[in-house]
């Protein structure tokens, strides 16, 4: 079989320089394309060169369709603005797209649903195996437990991250409330500060922290009367992530229009 041939966005950000590097060790995938906005101080250069990484060959550019006229797969960790302008290039190049870029709102995400009537779109808060089997056990828990045991979402992540809560403490959210047969927008407490009053019953309540280098790390809580029990994921690594992603990009070969899940990907489904 050929291989996948792949786009880069967002090539000269953190995950970008992430894939360019783990894509070599990726059986069965190649690097066609690096895009980067059009303000960018990176255009034209090497997108592995550029980031002391060997050369691709594969000059970073902010013509989408130009990028996407030979490719098969899009990995795209950017911008809530560039992933809706690429999802509207490859629902109409019908060129498949793995999303990872978080803080998308909710009008953003009904565009991401209609690119899905048009070509396969994967898109996960966290793209890692771990974080993606911990939401699992989390929606078997949150179903056990119940909603008189108090649900709290801690996470942390470096100095530059722009959005909070971040994606997977939110798809941990999701998990919860699929757990417990609710809809995590009509039941989050998000920002608590001042005078706040007790918490509200069957609240999911999210924290988030901000600080140096953490690649990202999220706690799930379950308060109960008299005891607690919590749940945690470490990212040592943003690899697991890569992996995750070229690894969803390799599943939506031949697979028609849709809007996917990591759990989709990774065969993970809760009983
Ligand atoms: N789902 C998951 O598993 C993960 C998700 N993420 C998410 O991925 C996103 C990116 O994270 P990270 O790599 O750390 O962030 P970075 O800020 O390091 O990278 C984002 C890159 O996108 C570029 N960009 C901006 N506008 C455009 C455009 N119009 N077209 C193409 N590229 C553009 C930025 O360029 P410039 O700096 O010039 O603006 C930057 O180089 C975030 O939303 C993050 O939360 C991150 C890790 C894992
Ligand atoms: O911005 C990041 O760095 C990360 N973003 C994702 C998120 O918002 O959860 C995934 C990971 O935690 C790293």
């Amino acid at each position: 079989m050929s291989e996948l041939r792949l786009v880069v966005v967002g090539a000269a950000g953190r995950m970008g320089r992430m894939l360019t590097q783990t894509i070599p060790d990726t059986l069965g995938v190649r690097l066609v394309g690096a895009l980067e906005g059009a303000g960018s101080s990176s255009l034209g250069a090497d997108c592995g060169a550029a980031f002391g990484l060997p050369a691709t060959g594969v000059a970073i550019t902010s013509d989408i369709a130009a990028a996407l006229a030979e490719a098969d797969a899009i990995i795209d960790f950017s911008t809530p603005a560039a992933t809706i302008a690429v999802a509207k290039a490859a629902a109409k190049a019908r060129v498949a797209h793995v999303i990872g870029t978080t803080g998308l709102s909710a009008d953003e995400l009904g565009l991401i649903a209609e690119e899905a009537t048009e070509t396969a779109v994967v898109r996960s808060g966290n793209m890692s195996l771990g974080v993606n089997l911990l939401a699992v056990l989390i929606e078997k828990a949150a179903k056990a437990l119940g909603p008189g045991w108090d649900a709290e979402i801690i996470e942390m992540h470096h100095k530059l991250k722009v959005d909070a809560p971040s994606g997977t403490a939110l798809l941990l959210g999701e998990a919860v409330a699929l757990g417990r047969g609710i809809a995590l927008a009509e039941h989050s407490a998000r920002g608590r500060d001042g005078l706040t009053g007790p918490r509200k019953a069957g609240d999911i309540g999210f924290a988030a922290l901000r600080g140096g280098t953490v690649v990202g790390d999220h706690t799930v809580i379950f308060a109960g009367m008299g005891e607690r029990i919590e749940f945690s994921h470490r990212a040592e690594d943003r690899g697991i992530f890569a992996r995750g992603a070229l690894a969803a990009a390799l599943w939506t070969r031949g697979r028609g229009p849709g809007l996917y899940s990591m759990a989709d990907v990774l065969g993970l489904t809760c009983a």
